[in-house]
């Protein structure tokens, strides 16, 4: 692919270069051997934090060269002598796809185990790209230009944002949407082989992933952000808009903002208000002293006909899932694709009570990190008694005035304000081999007070949705090796996984886990 100007559907090419911020080495290319020396006694220490989006980077660095290979760099401390200068141009062969989204790729001169990781680039292609930072056994480089695409996989024409390949938001546009979610599926494969210290035989095989019924116009939430004038700025006459201001989101491997007008994968309504909303920012710019960062809601009217565009952060959002209508307030957690939600309650219902159900189903749904009650109210119906949990004090008054918004009588449903280890002190009288937990924390995973409550508690099914595939994994792992090394009683087992795509267009994926006690 030759080097041509930006028009939607291609890559990063070389008239963008000029565009692109000027980025410091953070290492040097040769250390001294005391420095090295001193890398070699801390090298253990450096390793990055487990979990981590560093940490999970750095597993598709060691995969991608070996392990062996890795721990030899680390033995004679040779793991950060980069052979790329900053800002050198290389050419690279990808070789695969990292947990997110980007490249691994290697210089098809450079005979050091060494790879480089570059955005917007597939396996088998050759690609040009310029380094903007070395790290360890890795350098991070941006793409200027794929030389020989991977038409398996690669069609620019599928691309529907004129900023992607520039964007930070989305790395996926030019894939298909079943190889979108092959890639997803392999993340939840790695991860769970990564970070769960599970051995293989007790990882069931990951199933597909489940597609979003909408790929594009789906994200019900959009937060773009735009810095104040910049001190030597002065208003002009014309109400033109002045080239240092840009409204929009954060060009990929930097904190600096692009100028976006419109994001292809939020729904219409937010859309049309965000393109209203430049304008009077435009007209008004010399008014903000500060930046701002500003928010868009999809919300249903009144009516639950109309979709209108929610932009106070204290203003209240209506959403409907399935037959269940859902409030909550604009600046507190809710899911942002709504089109998957009904598939995603009714996986998780189908997975709790199997096509052949027990003669003693669960009666009892204890819903952990619940938000506005998203689970605990959709899953409702199946239980006689529900109990919610979660930190936010907004949510836990939205979950309450959702459930009465839903009919369901206040001796079936309680929710309250807390940290979710919390819970278990509360549901004394639900009988373990009666419950459903039904875990669902943000992106850090569940703490170890937690995980002991939970094993403490021991009820028959835990179900695990996650946005982070890969601190569930080290959370499954743990709870099932606490109880594969007790002696006696019955071990916890993980009976599915399977990821589901709340993010088209992006490399993220929410991950479904189903635990049971046999
Ligand atoms: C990924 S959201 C899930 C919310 C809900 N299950 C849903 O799908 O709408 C995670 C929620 O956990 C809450 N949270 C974070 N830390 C918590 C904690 N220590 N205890 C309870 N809730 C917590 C957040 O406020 C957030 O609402």
């Amino acid at each position: 692919m030759a080097a041509e100007s930006p028009k939607a559907g291609q890559v990063h090419t070389l008239e963008l270069e000029s565009e692109l911020p000027t980025k410091k080495p953070r290492l040097v290319a040769k250390k001294s051997e005391s420095k090295r020396a001193k890398k070699r006694r801390t090298k253990k220490t450096d390793l990055p934090e487990e979990c981590s989006n560093e940490d999970v980077l750095w597993r598709d660095v060691v995969a991608a060269l070996g392990q062996d290979v890795v721990d030899n760099a680390l033995e004679d401390g040779t793991e950060f002598d980069s052979p790329f200068e900053f800002k050198q141009e290389v050419e690279l062969e990808v070789s695969s796809i990292c947990s997110n989204g980007e490249a691994i790729a290697r210089s098809l001169n450079e005979t050091r185990p060494w790879t480089v990781v570059v955005p917007f680039a597939l396996p088998k292609e050759k690609i040009r790209a310029r380094i903007y930072r070395n790290a360890r056994l890795h350098s991070f480089a941006d793409l200027l230009e794929v030389i020989t695409p991977n038409p398996e996989l690669r069609d620019q024409s599928r691309v529907k944002c004129q900023y992607f390949g520039t964007c930070a938001g989305c790395q996926y546009q030019m894939l298909s949407y079943p190889t979108q979610l092959d890639l997803k599926r392999d993340v939840v494969v790695k991860a769970y082989k990564n970070f769960s210290k599970l051995s293989e035989d007790r990882v069931p095989e990951i199933l597909p992933t489940i597609g979003s019924p909408l790929e594009y116009g789906y994200r019900t939430k959009l937060t773009p952000h735009f810095e104040a004038p910049p001190k030597k700025a002065k208003p002009s006459d014309t109400q033109d808009k002045p080239d240092w201001l840009k409204i929009g989101f954060n060009r990929i491997g930097t904190s600096k903002t692009m100028d976006i007008e419109e994001c292809p994968i939020a729904t219409s309504v937010i859309n049309d208000e965000y393109s209203s909303a430049r304008e009077g920012i435009i007209q008004n710019i010399f008014n903000f002293k500060r930046g701002v960062s500003l928010l868009y809601r999809d919300s249903l009217d009144a009516s639950d006909e109309q979709h209108v565009c929610v932009t106070n952060q204290k203003a209240t959002c209506r959403e409907k899932v399935g037959d269940k209508i859902f409030e909550y307030v604009a600046g507190s957690f809710f899911q942002n694709n709504n089109s998957v939600l009904v598939p995603l309650t009714s996986y998780v219902r189908d997975a709790i009570f199997p096509a052949i159900t027990s003669t003693s189903p669960p009666t009892h749904l204890v819903d952990a990190y619940c938000g506005s009650g998203l689970f605990a109210i959709t899953l409702s119906p199946h239980f006689s008694t529900v109990a919610g949990i979660e930190l936010s004090q907004d949510s836990i008054r939205a979950a309450t005035r959702n459930a009465e918004l839903n009919s369901i009588p206040k001796e079936k449903i309680t929710f309250r304000a807390g940290d979710a280890a919390a819970i278990f002190a509360t549901v004394g009288d639900f009988h373990p081999n009666k419950t459903v937990l039904l875990i669902d924390p943000p992106r850090k995973g569940c703490d170890d007070n937690f995980i002991q409550q939970l094993l403490a508690f021991r009820c028959s099914t835990v179900v695990y949705v996650s946005c982070n595939v890969h601190t569930q994994a080290r959370d499954v792992g743990k709870i099932l090796n606490a109880t594969q090394n007790e002696e006696a009683g019955k071990k916890y087992v993980l009976e599915s996984v399977r990821g589901f795509d709340l993010f088209p267009q992006t490399a993220h994926v929410e991950s479904v886990a189903v635990l049971r006690l046999v």
